[in-house]
């Protein structure tokens, strides 16, 4: 039981949550962030080696360079945060006050952010029995950094747009890249898989991982690769292993909740352009919100965030102002700025 009541909770700790987390913060909200995976960052995770551009006055950075900045930032003022917990249901009570039913027990909070993004991601594991003890040495679901495969022999399972890109930017720098899909033509955008005709990379098409195989017991030294027709195999010695057999979704959250909050295509929260839901008091940020004005970019789920930090603060003190104070000029940095000048000031 967790009874003591919080101004904001941020359900979802990807780029909206934790960018709502910060605002709320400025505006010297009590926020707590309740994420479901055991880390903050959300869908960037799905991408940490990729490079990003658009984002405002960020010049090219990787995805996981991305996150370690907005968790920094996510965490300036100290909101509480809850990992590895997940929001089953959101109900609102007489006392106007929002209960929030997760795996681990209950939240009290006056206002909501709703930022799940696209739901719970999970990847598909790959079907072969045992395998997740590789999971500490050699077996991937993502591709976290490229220099880890440098002159590597690595056997890459999936045909969609993330296998395809991981093999072509893989190519050049591992000493092999085998890819291996079930069906007779990769899936992925038609300019990568064109580059990888014309690459190193060594396609098995209608194909699949039918067996990891340790001579240690740690880690895969080979991998059995069976033809979905013929039923032939071939034995692949490896270094490193990534598969990318997509993801599992949950996205049942609202629909598990009491509340009826005013959805879009089942799976949207149906808001509009300041972050406001149908149910007062709860607010969304983010790829999960629908709106007019929507920019589906993490830029986009900034401006959701701090809408619905601005609206939440106003619902909790209607006499409060509608925007917070610029960051350059609020009080609430006063003492951070002293410190990061004094740091600046050691440096030189
Ligand atoms: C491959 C790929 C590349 C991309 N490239 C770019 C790019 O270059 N530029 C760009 O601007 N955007 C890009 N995007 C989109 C960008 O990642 C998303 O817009 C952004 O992550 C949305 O942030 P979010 O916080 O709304 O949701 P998410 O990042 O999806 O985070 C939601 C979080 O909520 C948690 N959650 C969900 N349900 C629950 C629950 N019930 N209980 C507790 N926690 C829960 C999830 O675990 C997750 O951590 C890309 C997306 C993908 C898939």
């Amino acid at each position: 039981m967790n009874e003591e009541v919080f101004d904001v909770t941020i359900i979802g700790g990807g780029p909206a949550g934790l960018y709502a987390a910060f605002y709320s913060g400025l505006r010297g909200m009590k926020t707590k962030i309740i994420e479901f995976q055991p880390f903050l960052g959300g869908k960037v995770h799905v991408y940490p080696e990729k490079m990003v551009w658009d984002v405002g006055g960020l010049l090219p950075t990787t995805g996981a360079n991305l996150i370690d900045q907005l968790v920094e930032q996510g965490l300036t003022f100290s909101p509480t945060v809850h990992l590895g917990e997940k929001v089953e249901s959101i109900s609102k009570h007489q006392d106007g006050l929002f209960r929030i039913d997760t795996t681990n027990g209950h939240h009290v909070s006056k206002t909501i952010i709703v930022a799940t993004g696209s739901g719970i991601l999970k990847p598909h594991k790959v079907e072969v029995s045992g395998a997740e003890r590789f999971e500490l040495s050699n077996l991937h679901y993502t591709v976290k950094s490229l220099e880890r495969f440098k002159g590597k022999r690595v056997l890459i399972s999936g045909g969609g747009n993330s296998a395809v890109d991981w093999a072509n930017a893989l190519e050049p720098i591992a000493e092999q890249v085998v890819l291996t899909y079930r069906k007779e033509e990769l899936g992925g955008h038609e300019a990568q898989v064109e580059k990888i005709k014309q690459s190193r990379v060594d396609c098995c098409p209608q194909s699949k991982v039918t067996d990891l195989i340790s001579h240690d017991g740690r880690s895969i030294q080979q991998v059995l690769l069976t033809h979905v027709e013929s039923g032939e195999t071939n034995v692949i010695d490896v270094d490193e292993v990534v598969i990318n057999h997509g993801y599992e979704q949950d996205t049942e959250l609202l629909r598990h909740s009491d509340l009826q909050v005013e959805m879009k295509d089942g799976f949207y929260v149906k808001g509009n352009s300041v972050s406001e839901s149908s149910v007062p008091g709860l607010y969304a940020a983010g790829d999960i919100l629908t709106h007019e004005g929507k920019v589906h970019l993490i830029a986009g789920a900034f401006q959701d965030a701090a809408n619905a930090v601005n609206r939440a603060k106003t619902y909790i003190d209607p006499n409060a102002t509608a925007t917070a104070m610029v960051s350059s000029h609020n009080e609430r940095l006063k003492e951070k700025n002293r410190q990061l000048i004094e740091e600046t000031m050691m440096k030189q």
